[in-house]
């Protein structure tokens, strides 16, 4: 049972109604938040306590069906309508925390949650030092969503105003991926396996690819993803912590000060290509109209809030190479976009070929990793064909999680929300991490921006432009998983 005040910047917006408020509940009815917490939500709008009440009520509404329950988590909910910018706000917000503090014999124990904008992040790192908010009585730690700067020099001028009041292990990074179950399970698929963690490396593995797949498009965040586009919004932290999972070297132990010097080596040793690679390596698209299951889609320029000369893509495919000793020269094919056939998120590892005594070609080994919809991993080997001659053919072994075990594994924001009340930094993205990553991201940007590379049209509802299918030809391979209109096309599904 964990003593803490959370106080949660930003507390009347999308995040913490959506995420925060349920992953705290879901805390609370597993023992791990009981009595002694608190908190403290802010905002500028006028709320009192009795109406922020009736907001996390309305959160939490679909996860229990004891009102007794939900309203006696809920009375630990405060509220102080505060603008971050305001200095005299803090003075407000210490007496609040002092007096909670005493109430619930919270230990003097703080975590803040920035739900809000990054450009306020500075100011409010800022006044919890200077207001003695921070006081080095209790642990005290920091919690920010991306995007983490939008840029390697905007990230380093946001992290320089954060290590003003916070150190480096007292700041989480949440990148929600690493909370998920299937991501989270690489390391177990990796290190658990003596039969995959001998042959994790360039000597076995012919290609890695990741694909992060969404049908729909950007909603209601037009105004944010039209200065962000695909690279950003996802390649610079989702799929490089990935990466960096998959491509790691075995830490000494499963924990943060193990495991994420293994993912910096990684993320510090992408090669950065120059800009001519960058134009031949790595795509962009914008969708087109079209249709996803028999509904019809605008174009991606048509949507609301987004520029109509809109240049941003939302499709992006590439391929990444690490030159660690483990992975050099191993292409790390990826691909992600919006509004593509369907949702999908998985991970294909595609193993070389042994040398073949068969009259016949035979089927790589392939290791597919399901992140999401489904949650599991398949693995394509080769058996005898039954019958009295001999031929070779691939047979999958298939495992996913059932449905029921699913219902009760834990969400990203809980498990990452866990994890910071027990200090473990393991699933978070450290700054090394962070400052890597946008030195490449940085780069393909800057070529793309100098209009080097084309911007190329996809319908909605493909698996994005063509170029990305002739970018994995051009090393001699194929994307692994095609939508099941691609094999019927092909005569190879009915
Ligand atoms: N929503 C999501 O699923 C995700 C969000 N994020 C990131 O999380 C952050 C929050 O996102 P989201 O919840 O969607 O944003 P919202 O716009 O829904 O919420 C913003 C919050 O900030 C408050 N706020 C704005 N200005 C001030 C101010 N000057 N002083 C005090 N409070 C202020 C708003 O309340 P009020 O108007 O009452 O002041 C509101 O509570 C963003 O950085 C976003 O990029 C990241 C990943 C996913
Ligand atoms: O961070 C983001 O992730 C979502 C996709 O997350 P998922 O958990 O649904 O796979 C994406 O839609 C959004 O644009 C991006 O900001």
């Amino acid at each position: 049972m964990t003593q803490v005040i959370f106080t949660i910047f930003g507390a009347s917006g999308d995040l913490a109604k959506r995420k925060l408020y349920p992953s705290l509940f879901r805390l609370y009815k597993s023992g791990v938040l009981s009595e002694h917490f608190a908190v403290i939500g802010t905002a500028r709008r006028p709320w009192t306590k009795a109406y922020f009440e009736g907001v996390v009520l309305d959160a939490i509404s679909d996860l229990t069906t004891s009102k007794t329950e939900a309203e006696k988590f809920a009375s630990h909910f405060y509220y102080q309508s505060h603008d971050v910018q305001d200095a005299g706000h803090y003075v407000t917000l210490k007496n609040l925390q002092d007096d909670l503090c005493a109430t619930y014999e919270t230990g003097h124990n703080k975590v803040f949650f920035l739900a809000m904008a990054p450009e306020f992040f500075g100011t409010i790192a800022s006044h919890l030092k200077s207001e003695n908010i921070v006081d080095g009585l209790g642990f005290e730690r920091l919690i920010i969503e991306k995007p983490f700067g939008t840029s390697l020099e905007t990230a380093k001028a946001l992290n320089q105003a954060l290590s003003e009041t916070f150190n480096e292990d007292q700041i989480f990074r949440i990148d929600h991926y690493l909370g998920k179950e299937m991501i989270q399970n690489i390391f177990a698929v990796r290190f658990a396996n003596v039969l995959f963690e001998h042959v994790w490396n360039r000597e076995f593995i012919d290609n890695i690819q990741i694909t992060f797949a969404e049908s729909i498009g950007v909603e209601d965040r037009g105004g944010y993803y039209d200065k962000s586009g695909a690279l950003k919004d996802m390649v610079q932290n989702h799929i490089l912590q990935v990466l960096s999972i998959l491509a790691m070297d075995k830490p000494a132990s499963f924990s943060s000060s193990d495991v994420l010097p293994e993912k910096i080596k990684v993320l510090e040793n992408l090669c950065i290509p120059d800009e001519t690679t960058i134009a031949k390596n790595f795509i962009r698209g914008q969708y087109q109209a079209g249709r996803i299951n028999q509904q019809d889609f605008p174009a991606y320029i048509d949507e609301p809030s987004v520029d109509p000369a809109s240049k941003t893509e939302t499709f992006a495919s590439g391929v990444f190479f690490i030159e660690t000793d483990r992975f050099k020269d191993v292409p790390f094919f990826f691909r992600t976009g919006k509004r593509l056939t369907e949702k999908g998120t998985r991970i294909n590892i595609v193993f070389k070929n042994n040398a073949n005594i068969f009259k016949q070609d035979i089927q790589q080994n392939i290791l597919t990793i399901y992140i999401q919809p489904t949650e599991g991993f398949s693995l394509l080997v080769n058996g005898k064909e039954v019958g009295k001659s001999f031929a070779v053919e691939p047979v999958k072994l298939d495992f996913r999680h059932d449905a029921a075990a699913l219902g009760n594994s834990p969400e990203a924001y809980e498990k990452l929300m866990y994890d910071v009340l027990n200090g473990d930094a393991t699933n978070f993205s450290h700054w090394q991490e962070v400052k890597a990553s946008w030195t490449l991201i940085d780069k393909i940007v800057s070529t793309w921006q100098a209009d080097k590379a084309p911007l190329y049209p996809y319908q909605a509802g493909s698996m994005g432009p063509v170029e990305s299918f002739d970018l994995l030809e051009k090393y001699g391979t194929s994307w692994v998983w095609q939508p099941d209109h691609w094999y019927r096309e092909r005569g190879l599904l009915q």
